[in-house]
């Protein structure tokens, strides 16, 4: 089915009474996107946060003369602006997505969604459907680690994946060869994501899924977090005394101008290498004394 799709920028505060008045005037869906620079970072769950300026996108039947829908948006708030009114073609939408996620391939690790597969033979495939939770590969700090990982001494090792998401850094470390992972996560989406994207990849018998507060206090080989830099210090003392001595610590999710108070917080009891960094974002790489 096509669909006449209306779309304009508004302030934060108007983002409820605008929704409910397009609801009102027959729109089907209606989403909000960043609508300047400004940066979201991951939101606890049950937040959802918008930006200062958000822009809405209102999706309507064929039929619907979304200029009149916006005269009388207008009317009522004079706030509303840069209005788009557009016609989308009639596709198959379930498979949509499918041109936006395109295999990525990190070293020998390849990350694919469903029904794709490398064309070499040799390589490690990690099968990723985009979901609810965070961690398809495609953003530099996802990429930074699976980066690290595809390069890293895996056989037989045990790790844990601080704040899993998708859960794609421990299927990935599993699939490239380390022995059994343990993957944690605050939100409960993430942790039924990382079950799934598990089961999908056949490791789920090596790997055990879990809230962080339930976590059995038992260090691992390799921990690697890529959550953000302020809860990466305040975990310090636990994600110290999660990585055996002589294992190997990977943080990322840290901004490149926060490496350094996020090292500070760890530097006591690990050796850190030179950063990676991405498009600003960085990673640590430390082995434990
Ligand atoms: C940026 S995502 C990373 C997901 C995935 N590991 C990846 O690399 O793409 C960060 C995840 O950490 C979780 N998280 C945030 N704070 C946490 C905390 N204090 N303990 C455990 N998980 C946390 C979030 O719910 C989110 O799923």
């Amino acid at each position: 089915m096509a669909w006449r799709q209306l779309s304009f920028t508004l302030p934060q505060a108007l983002a409820d009474e605008v929704s409910d008045r397009l609801d009102l005037l027959g729109a089907q869906a209606v989403t909000f996107s960043e609508g300047d620079d400004e940066e979201l970072f991951e939101p606890l769950p049950g937040e959802t946060p918008l930006w200062q300026q958000t822009r809405a996108t209102a999706l309507f039947d064929p039929d619907t003369d979304t200029h009149a829908i916006a005269d009388r948006l207008q009317a009522e708030f004079p706030q509303l602006q840069d209005w788009l009114h557009e016609t989308l073609a009639d596709q198959p939408w379930e498979r949509a997505w499918l041109e936006h996620f395109q295999p990525l391939n990190f070293g020998r690790l390849w990350v694919c969604p469903s029904g794709q597969t490398p064309s070499d033979p040799d390589a490690v495939c990690l099968t990723l459907d985009p979901g609810l939770a965070f961690g398809t590969g495609t953003h530099p700090t996802t990429a930074l680690c699976l980066e690290w990982l595809a390069e890293a001494p895996l056989a037989g090792k045990t790790v844990i994946d601080y704040g899993c998401g998708s859960g794609i850094l421990a299927i990935a470390a599993l699939l490239l060869g380390a022995e059994r992972a343990v993957a944690c996560d605050i939100d409960p989406q993430a942790l039924s994501a990382t079950c799934d994207n598990a089961l999908k990849n056949r490791v789920a018998d090596r790997l055990h899924c879990c809230d962080p507060d339930r976590m059995l206090m038992e260090a691992a080989d390799i921990v690697i977090a890529n959550i953000l830099a302020g809860p990466l210090v305040e975990l310090a003392p636990r994600l110290t005394a999660l990585t055996k001595s002589g294992g190997r610590l990977v943080l990322s999710g840290v901004l490149e101008s926060q490496l350094p108070a996020v090292r500070q917080a760890y530097r006591e009891h690990f050796d850190f290498d030179i950063p990676a960094v991405l498009e600003g974002w960085g990673r640590l790489h430390g082995l434990k004394y």
